[in-house]
């Protein structure tokens, strides 16, 4: 077993053959103390959860290991799954090392560069469908179904055992004095639903006495659970076309809402949605205050953070972990578009001490 990482909490987890764990050493990614931005916010204890410190550079990569893993007991040939990028970049790692055929669907035109150089190169099939993806994710449910796959999105429950440890190692990296409140952007509703179960595991098995608030955040141009928690229901109403610049969470019909809007209302958490510019000043506010950087999705947690702030809904006195989703450089496109050009100079030293003069 080892010290850090998914498998560390192998007695949580659901894998009978140790012989046949597919793993990419996943997990045991980083808690950051986030002073500088708690400051400007007047938070007294805010952290990150970098889940960009993956493998394949998401969160994605708990579940897969777990998933695929499970696939191999079970001696499938094809894996596959329909997604809005980091889940096929993952799966096509994870089933190339597992010598298994995969298969992607992706909305076409809507994949972040990074996430699309993943899974070509690893090998996976890449289908651009000239649709969304809950389009896509429809389509594969269909192969699945007549036997032609083994499915690996979020319906599938072994991803969501995987993506649990991120709860668990929450904790951990706390010392077990649980956050008050875990925010978390919100796009299928996988992963809240897995990180409030991991939670809700570590307290039933007595590692843990209290449990945080599960609060997810979604774009406001993608947010069925949003509307459904503001109308106080458990059921949505799928979004037709949604739309975001934060292209890993533009889905409008996500299949795990059920545990998602349970965790939120049995943790007494909340739901809420920011624009995309919120999305992109946050995701800048975050890399300038704290070196850390994230794809747009993973920001949306920050500018939730910020946003419920000033609605008075979060209190400053919380603790808080925000969990970011995905590396920034799945998505080098748009951290270029929200930043100012480079300058372009002759190779001439009194050019260049006029701009250090004015750094
Ligand atoms: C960076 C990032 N942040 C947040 C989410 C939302 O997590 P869920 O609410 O569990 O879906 C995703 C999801 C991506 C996919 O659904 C996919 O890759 O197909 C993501 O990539």
């Amino acid at each position: 077993k080892r010290e850090i990482g998914v498998w560390r909490y192998l007695e949580y987890l659901p894998v009978e053959n140790l012989e046949k764990i597919v793993s990419l050493q996943e997990g045991g990614t980083p808690l950051y103390r986030c002073k500088n931005l708690g400051e400007e916010l007047g938070l007294k204890e805010l952290y990150v959860k970098n889940e960009g410190a993956n493998p394949t550079g998401s969160f994605k990569d708990r579940g897969m290991t777990v998933g695929v893993t499970k696939a191999e007991e079970l001696g499938i040939d094809v894996v596959g799954c329909a997604s809005t990028g980091n889940t096929s970049a993952s799966l096509a790692a994870y089933s190339a090392r597992a010598g298994k055929k995969c298969i992607v669907l992706l909305p076409g035109g809507k994949v972040a560069l990074g996430k699309l150089a993943q899974a070509m190169f690893y090998g996976a099939k890449v289908v651009q469908i000239r649709g969304n993806f809950d389009e896509a994710l429809e389509m594969v449910r269909k192969l699945a179904e007549d036997g032609k796959l083994y499915l690996l999105n979020s319906i599938n429950p072994f991803r969501l055992e995987g993506q649990k440890t991120i709860g668990f190692e929450i904790c951990d990296q706390l010392n077990w004095k649980v956050p008050d409140r875990i925010i978390v952007p919100v796009g299928n509703a996988g992963n809240i639903s897995a990180i409030w179960k991991g939670f809700k595991e570590f307290k039933e098995t007595g590692i843990i006495e209290d449990l945080p608030k599960m609060t997810g955040i979604q774009a406001e141009g993608a947010k069925p659970i949003v509307d459904a928690f503001k109308r106080n229901s458990r059921s949505i109403v799928p979004v037709e076309n949604p739309e975001t610049i934060a292209t890993a969470i533009r889905i409008g019909n996500p299949v795990n809402y059920p545990k998602a809007l349970d965790a939120i209302y049995s943790s007494g958490g909340y739901a809420e949605s920011v624009s995309d510019r919120e999305i992109t000043e946050a995701q800048k506010l975050l890399a300038r205050k704290e070196g850390i950087f994230v794809e747009p999705a993973s920001a949306a947690s920050i500018a939730g953070l910020m946003k419920l702030l000033e609605m008075g809904i979060i209190d400053k006195d919380e603790r808080i972990v925000c969990v970011t989703t995905g590396n920034g450089l799945k998505d080098p496109d748009a951290a270029i578009r929200a930043s100012e050009r480079p300058i372009e100079i002759e190779c001439d030293m009194e050019i260049l001490k006029s701009i250090i003069e004015k750094i």
